[in-house]
């Protein structure tokens, strides 16, 4: 018996510390979807209602949307929606440095996805420019992107299985501006062992000057890494430092 008790207690006391040790996740806000389609349909109604209101309240609407493979459904299905398109501008979270018809090119999606009938009355803000190099444009896009995209209204944000949001790699040299809530500057040239050419990407103090910021995560894989980036403290991966970071909680679009 009194054994019993001596060892219920060291249990409540392991416990308790473990509950210490290991702090409840970083918050989103969950939206799980059986399928892509429905995800991309409901994504893009959530960001369409967020645009009216900017547009109802400022008269205009600034929109930030990722790139790569994952929101090429969304991108049509936002088109689609039926708000003022001639007071949106939108800019993409990140581009990679190839020409603007390239396979590659997160403008190139953008238009072949988004800028599509009534919605090509938008105004895009391309962070690539006929520059050699994404370091020799970094003034121009940095002031334009200033004076005419911030503060965003909406952004949504991807994921790579690696953990990097936007063209923030885990390998980031300069965490100190991309990374952190109110670093120095909104738009950082990048180079990265992870991606095959230069970038130009939005930083994290760019990014979380929108009061909605919306996560659209795919695939079991990525989840994995969300949820493990949200359980640990020690995480160095640039998702982590979206869901530390963020004044918002962020709503999480995912599907299978
Ligand atoms: O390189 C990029 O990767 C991420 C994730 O892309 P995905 O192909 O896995 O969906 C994307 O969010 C970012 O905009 C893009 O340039």
């Amino acid at each position: 018996m009194r054994t019993l008790s001596k060892r219920a207690s060291f249990n409540q006391a392991v416990a308790e510390r473990l509950t210490v040790l290991t702090p409840d996740p970083l918050p989103t806000r969950e939206h799980l979807f059986d399928d892509k389609e429905q995800l991309a349909v409901a994504l893009a109604k959530a960001v369409a209602a967020d645009l009216r209101g900017a547009i109802a309240r400022r008269g205009a609407a600034r929109l930030a949307v990722s790139g790569g493979t994952t929101p090429r459904a969304f991108l049509v299905d936002l088109s689609k929606q039926t708000l003022d398109w001639a007071h949106v501008t939108v800019v993409p979270v990140d581009d990679r440095w190839v020409a603007p018809d390239h396979p590659r090119s997160n403008e190139r999606l953008l238009r072949e996805t988004l800028f599509q009938g009534a919605a090509a009355q938008a105004q895009l803000l391309p962070l690539r420019r006929p520059a050699p190099t994404p370091e020799a444009a970094l003034l121009p896009v940095l002031t334009q992107v200033a004076n005419e995209a911030l503060p965003l209204d909406v952004v949504v944000l991807g994921m790579g299985e690696d953990g990097h949001v936007a063209s923030l790699f885990p390998d980031l040299q300069r965490r100190d501006i991309g990374l952190q809530p109110s670093g120095r500057a909104p738009v950082l040239a990048i180079r990265s062992t992870s991606a095959p050419e230069p970038r130009m990407t939005l930083t994290l103090s760019a990014i979380f000057t929108a009061p909605s910021l919306y996560l659209h995560i795919e695939g079991a894989k990525k989840r994995e890494v969300l949820d493990a980036a949200a359980r640990d403290p020690r995480s160095t991966l640039p998702i982590r430092s979206v869901l530390a970071g963020s004044p918002v909680v962020p709503m999480l679009y995912w599907s299978p």
